[in-house]
C-alpha cells in the first residue's frame, strides 16, 4: 500500500470561537491534483500552513509522506502567495531558480554546467528565458511569480504545494504553468495542493477539490462538490452552479466570510 503524501485526521483549526474546518479526515495520493477552494477567509492558506509545519492543528494530525509535519522538510516544494521582491534584491532571476536546486543540501549536487543547464531549461519552461540575468526586484508581478514556480518545480518535490500560483499571470502564461504543475504531478507523481479561488484554469487536471466554506468542507471529485445543491448547503443560501462545456460557473455567491455556521451572527 502506497503511503499518502498528505495525511489528516481528526483535523481541526480554530482561532479564537472561529472555527476554519473540524473534524477533516482527508488523505491525498502521490500524483494526485488536489484543489482547495473557498471565499476569502476560508482558511486555505491556512491549510497550507498546517502542511509547512507553520500553523499548528487545533486538534488532530497532519502528516508528509508518513511523518508529522515539519518546517523545512525536503519533501515538499511551494509557490508561496505573491508577495514581491523589493527593487534592491540582489539576486538575479536565474539565482532565484538556482536557489531550489542548492535546496537539495544532501542530495547529489549538480555541477556547474548540468546545474546551468537545468536552470535554463526551468527558466524555459515557465517562459523566463529573456529576463533570466534581470534583477528580480526590477521584474512584474507575473514575472517574478513564474519564477517561484521554477524554482518550486527545482527541487522536484514529492508534494507541491502551490498558494495562487497563477494570481497576476496572463491567460498564456496561467496555462503555461497550470501545465507545468500537472505535469509535476500526473508525470513526476508528486502530490500537488493548488489553493485556488477560480478552478477553472485548472479544472482539466484537478482530480478533487477541498471546498471550505463558513466553516465547513466538501472532500470529492469536482463534479460532486462543485454542484448547486452542495454549495448552497454550505454558503446556506441559494447559490446556482453551471457547467458549461466544461467550465464550472458560480452564481450568486454570499459573502462567507462573515457567516459561520453554529455560531450567532
Ligand atoms: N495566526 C492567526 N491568528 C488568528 N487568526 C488567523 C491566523 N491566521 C489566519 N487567521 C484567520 O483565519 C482566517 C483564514 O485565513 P486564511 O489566510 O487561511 O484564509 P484564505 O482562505 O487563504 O483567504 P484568502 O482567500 O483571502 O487568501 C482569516 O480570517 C484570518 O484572519
Amino acid at each position: 500500500m502506497t503511503t499518502p503524501a498528505v495525511s489528516l485526521q481528526g483535523a481541526s483549526l480554530s482561532f479564537g470561537n472561529r472555527v476554519l474546518w473540524h473534524d477533516l479526515d482527508l488523505e491525498i495520493n502521490p500524483g494526485e491534483f488536489f484543489a482547495v477552494l473557498g471565499p476569502n477567509g476560508s482558511g486555505k492558506t491556512s491549510f497550507l500552513r498546517v502542511l509547512l509545519g507553520l500553523q499548528p492543528l487545533t486538534h488532530g494530525s497532519a502528516r508528509i509522506n508518513g511523518s508529522s509535519v515539519a518546517r523545512g522538510s525536503r519533501d515538499i516544494g511551494y509557490i508561496p502567495q505573491q508577495k514581491s521582491f523589493v527593487p534592491g534584491t540582489p539576486l538575479r532571476a536565474r539565482d532565484l531558480v538556482g536557489l531550489g536546486l542548492d535546496g537539495h543540501r544532501w542530495g547529489v549536487r549538480l555541477n556547474g554546467r548540468r546545474h546551468r543547464r537545468r536552470v535554463d531549461e526551468l527558466l524555459d519552461l515557465v517562459g523566463a528565458s529573456s529576463y533570466a540575468e534581470a534583477p528580480v526586484g526590477l521584474l512584474s508581478g507575473g514575472e517574478q511569480q513564474r519564477l517561484r514556480a521554477a524554482q518550486a518545480l527545482a527541487t522536484d518535490p514529492k508534494v507541491l504545494l502551490c498558494d495562487e500560483p497563477l494570481l497576476s499571470l496572463d491567460l498564456h502564461h496561467q496555462q503555461a504553468v497550470s501545465a507545468l504543475i500537472n505535469a509535476q504531478c500526473h508525470e513526476q507523481n508528486s502530490a500537488v495542493v493548488f489553493v485556488t479561488h477560480e478552478i477553472n484554469p485548472i479544472i482539466d487536471y484537478v482530480d478533487r477539490v477541498l471546498y471550505l466554506a463558513g466553516g465547513q468542507f466538501r472532500v470529492g471529485a469536482p463534479e460532486e462538490v462543485m454542484t448547486t445543491e452542495v454549495l448552497s448547503d454550505m454558503y446556506n443560501s441559494h447559490v446556482e452552479v453551471i457547467h458549461n462545456e466544461g467550465r464550472i460557473i458560480v452564481v450568486g455567491l454570499p459573502d462567507a466570510t462573515t457567516h459561520h455556521h453554529g455560531e450567532e451572527d
